[in-house]
């Protein structure tokens, strides 16, 4: 219940936290985890993943950023996504695996600007049949090996302001995205984010009426937020 309102308060005084914040018992003690702790910041395209999990770096939290330019088929995906799909989906899926395995800091809790949802979410917007159901063995030998994430945090943001913020920031090579792309990868990420609320805990956070860069206290709140929830 105090974690609850711990919630409430933050939603009101800075976040906008949306009015669908879920805060769900963890099943697995923190403590019983020997494996790497993480967070996953998760939602669609500039959505403010990276600014958001960047905020939050102290003695206890280390970002963990993906490095999505080495991904070798992140370019010929934006030329012909329905061409590249397949490639795409397995290689960053993995990519976010091995991150988790070989960068995570022990004894901090990491902070991933990536998440195996919205992997997920990105695979049954583009792929079907037999494409979609190798990428899911891949994905559930991925789950089944890490631990589910200590806590979800969901950033919600309407496609508008991603487009929007996508055209301002200027990567050429994501000039081809368009709002239908962005609308169907935010619903995608939705029904991922409401499966893993029954089995994690998860906050959802309005990341369009606030841009993370501008505020400066915000990450003492949110720091105060994950210390009740988490430690
Ligand atoms: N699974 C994936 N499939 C295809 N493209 C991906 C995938 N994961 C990341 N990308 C691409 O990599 C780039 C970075 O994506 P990501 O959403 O992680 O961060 P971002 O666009 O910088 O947004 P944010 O502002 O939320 O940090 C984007 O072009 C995105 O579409």
């Amino acid at each position: 219940m105090k974690n609850i309102r711990t919630c409430c308060n933050i939603k009101r005084t800075i976040f906008c936290l949306d009015k669908r914040v879920h805060y769900n018992p963890c099943p697995m003690p923190i403590t019983d985890s020997f494996k790497l702790l993480r967070v996953e910041v998760c939602g669609g395209i500039a959505s403010g993943k990276t600014t958001f999990a960047a905020l939050l770096s102290d003695k206890r939290f280390n970002p963990l950023l993906e490095d999505f330019r080495s991904n070798p088929f992140w370019v010929a995906f934006y030329s012909d996504p329905g061409k590249y799909i397949f490639e795409t989906e397995v290689s960053f899926t993995l990519q976010h695996y091995h991150q988790v395995k070989k960068e995570s800091a022990r004894g901090k809790i990491n902070i991933c600007d990536f998440s195996f949802l919205l992997d997920s979410a990105y695979a049954n917007v583009g792929l079907q049949g037999s494409q979609l159901s190798t990428y899911l063995t891949v994905y559930e030998e991925i789950k089944r090996e890490l631990s589910p994430p200590l806590l979800v945090i969901h950033l919600n943001c309407d496609a508008e302001t991603e487009l929007k913020r996508i055209r301002f920031r200027g990567r050429d090579i994501e000039n081809p995205i368009t709002l239908d792309f962005l609308n169907s990868l935010n619903l995608a990420v939705e029904k991922e984010v409401q499966k893993a609320a029954e089995e994690t805990r998860v906050i959802s956070v309005n990341s369009a009426q606030k841009n993370f860069a501008d505020i400066d206290d915000i990450k003492e709140e949110i720091l105060n937020l994950m210390t009740t929830i988490l430690l």
